[in-house]
């Protein structure tokens, strides 16, 4: 469905002795509708890949191809249509939370949704806001689910989620991870998510990428990732991890 052939993204900092990649050789395969969990330690790109996979940013090197077709046969409208990237700092146009919430099938020629809209909203605990309120007025909670809402009106099907639960507390975040679950199993749509919450990882995915050493180091099954890591680097930033949490 979804497919990466050695993609590569070039350093801003070309003289580093170590690599001049800030990723390369990502070659990973999606069959099928799943739940991926992209994780790493900070600065190692996984915000940039996201974004390259949503095509916010153009690989330097590689394939990537949706339903057999290449980035570039599908075109970049299509591609972004296709591949939603939603953002960790949620960005809010200027207008209401509805003229927001309106954008994505404005730009894109869909027809809005309403019905939906208000289920969306609902279930991620947003059902009081007033769709009238000025959407830059929001709290950054608000912000995040309001975002991942009007990228979710698309139908998108791949959900390119950059630590989307991060402005909200135990409550909505339980709320906004169940909605997704709901979501990929009722639309089909894969998600891949970064998270810096183990806990989160293993809550809401059943397939882990990890990122280290400038690539995808680990490709693995969530449970089988967290019980058995297979490299030295994995085990250590699992345990780095899991020290912090007992702090
Ligand atoms: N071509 C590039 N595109 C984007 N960032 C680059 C590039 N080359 C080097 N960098 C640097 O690499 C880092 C990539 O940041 P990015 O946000 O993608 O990483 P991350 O793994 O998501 O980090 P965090 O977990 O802290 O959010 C930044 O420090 C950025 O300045």
């Amino acid at each position: 469905m979804f497919e990466l052939n050695k993609l590569a993204k070039l350093s801003y900092n070309q003289d580093n002795p170590k690599s001049p990649y800030l990723f390369s050789g990502i070659t990973v395969q999606i069959q099928q509708a799943e739940r991926i969990a992209l994780i790493g330690s900070s600065g190692q790109g996984k915000s940039t890949l996201l974004r390259t996979l949503a095509l916010l940013s153009s690989p330097d090197e590689g394939m990537m191809l949706l339903e057999g077709a290449s980035y570039q046969e599908v075109g970049a409208r299509n591609w972004r249509k296709r591949i939603c990237y939603v953002a960790q700092q949620a960005v809010m146009l200027p207008g209401s939370v509805e003229d927001n919430l309106r954008t994505a099938s404005r730009l894109h020629g869909t027809s809005y949704e309403s019905k939906l809209a208000d289920e969306l909203l609902e279930t991620s605990g947003l059902s009081e806001l007033d769709l009238q309120k000025n959407a830059r007025e929001l709290s950054g909670g608000e912000m995040q689910r309001i975002a991942l809402i009007r990228s979710m009106l698309l139908r998108p099907s791949v959900l390119l989620l950059d630590e989307v639960t991060s402005s909200l507390d135990a409550m909505n975040t339980r709320a906004v991870e169940q909605l997704l679950q709901k979501w990929h199993e009722k639309e089909g749509t894969t998600l891949i998510g970064v998270t810096h919450e183990l806990e989160q990882a293993v809550r809401s995915s059943e397939r882990v990428w990890f990122m280290s050493s400038n690539t995808i180091l680990e490709d693995a099954p969530t449970v089988r990732f967290f019980s058995e890591p297979s490299t030295e680097a994995a085990r250590k930033f699992i345990g780095l991890i899991k020290e912090e949490v007992q702090l």
